[in-house]
C-alpha cells in the first residue's frame, strides 16, 4: 500500500545541503502495523512527513496505492506528540472540525453520530464539553486519535504519539489505539515513530530501525511474530518477545557505545 522507493531527503541550511536520510527502501502493505525507531535526529519524522506529504523527497518517491504521493490528504490521518489540538474548540469541536471537513456534503446527523462513536470508543464522551487546557495529556491523546480515526484514513501515521504520557497512561492508549484498529477489521495501515522498545513490539507488525545521521538509512528491519490479540503482561514472557527486545536494544545500543569509546580516546589524547 506504502512504497518508500530510494528516498533521499535533504535540506539547505546555512551551512549548505544537510542530508537527513537516504538510500530509503520500504513496502508497507495494507492493514500492517509498522514501528520506526532509532536515535534523535535519525530522521524518523522525515519520514513519517515523506508519507504524509508534507515533504517531498529531494531523490525517489513515495507512492500510496501505486499513486505518488503529491502533498497531504484525508487518506491520511496524522498524530504528533504535541496533542495539535484547536484550544478555542471543546473536544467534542475539535473532533467535529475534521469530520466535517472530510465529509463535506454529508448530513450534519451523520457527521455528529460519528463524532459520539468515537469520542465514546476512547472513553471521551463524558469529557466532550471540556476544552484542551481542562482535560490531561492522555485525554488531549485520545482526543487527537479519536480524531485521526474519525475521518477515516486508510494511512495513520503517528509521531511518537505517547511520547509525552507516563506509562499507565500509554499502556491504555495501545490498547484504545488497538481496539480502534480491531474493530476497523485491521485494515487501517499504521506507520509509528516512537523511541519506546516495548512500544514498538507490544504494536507492530515490523520495527523498521534507523542507522544514526547524518544521510541515516534503514539498518534492519525486525519481523514481530507475536499472535493477536496480544496480552502485554502474557508477551512479555514468551522466548519471542525477549529475543526481539533483546537484538533491538543491542542495534540501538551499539553506537551509544562507540560514542562512549571515543569520548574516552579523546580524552586520552
Ligand atoms: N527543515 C529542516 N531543515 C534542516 N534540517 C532539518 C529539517 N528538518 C529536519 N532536519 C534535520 O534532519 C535530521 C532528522 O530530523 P528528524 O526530525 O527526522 O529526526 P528524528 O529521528 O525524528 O528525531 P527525534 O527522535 O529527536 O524526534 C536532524 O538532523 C534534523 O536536524
Amino acid at each position: 500500500m506504502i512504497s518508500i522507493q530510494n528516498i533521499e531527503i535533504s535540506f539547505n541550511t546555512p551551512r549548505g545541503k544537510f542530508t537527513a536520510v537516504k538510500d530509503i527502501n520500504l513496502d508497507i502493505a495494507q492493514g500492517e502495523i509498522v514501528s520506526i525507531i532509532g536515535h534523535s535526529g535519525c530522521g524518523k519524522s522525515t519520514i513519517l512527513n515523506a508519507i504524509s506529504g508534507m515533504l517531498f523527497p529531494t531523490k525517489g518517491k513515495v507512492l500510496l496505492n501505486n499513486s505518488e504521493v503529491k502533498g497531504p490528504g484525508p487518506d491520511r490521518g496524522i498524530v504528533f506528540q504535541n496533542y495539535s489540538l484547536l484550544p478555542w474548540l471543546t473536544v467534542e469541536e475539535n473532533v467535529y472540525q475534521a469530520v466535517d471537513a472530510a465529509l463535506a456534503g454529508k448530513p450534519t446527523s451523520e457527521k455528529h453520530e460519528l463524532v459520539a462513536k468515537y469520542l465514546r470508543m476512547v472513553n471521551l464522551w463524558e469529557h466532550r464539553e471540556k476544552y484542551p487546557k481542562q482535560i490531561s495529556g492522555g485525554m488531549k491523546q485520545r482526543t487527537a486519535i479519536a480524531r485521526a480515526f474519525a475521518i477515516d484514513p486508510s494511512v495513520l501515521l503517528l509521531d511518537e504519539p505517547f511520547g509525552a504520557l507516563d506509562a499507565l497512561t500509554k499502556g491504555s492508549l495501545h490498547i484504545e489505539l488497538l481496539k480502534m484498529w480491531n474493530l476497523t477489521q485491521q485494515s487501517k495501515t499504521i506507520v509509528m515513530v516512537t523511541h519506546d522498545i516495548e512500544e514498538a513490539i507490544f504494536l507492530s507488525d515490523r520495527i523498521v530501525v534507523m542507522n544514526n545521521g547524518p544521510a541515516a538509512t534503514i539498518r534492519e528491519i525486525e519481523e514481530v511474530n507475536l499472535p493477536r490479540p496480544r496480552n502485554k503482561k502474557e508477551i512479555v514472557n514468551l522466548e519471542e518477545y525477549k529475543i526481539i527486545r533483546e537484538r533491538l536494544l543491542n542495534l540501538l545500543m551499539d553506537k551509544v557505545e562507540i560514542d562512549e569509546k571515543d569520548f574516552y580516546k579523546e580524552k586520552a589524547a
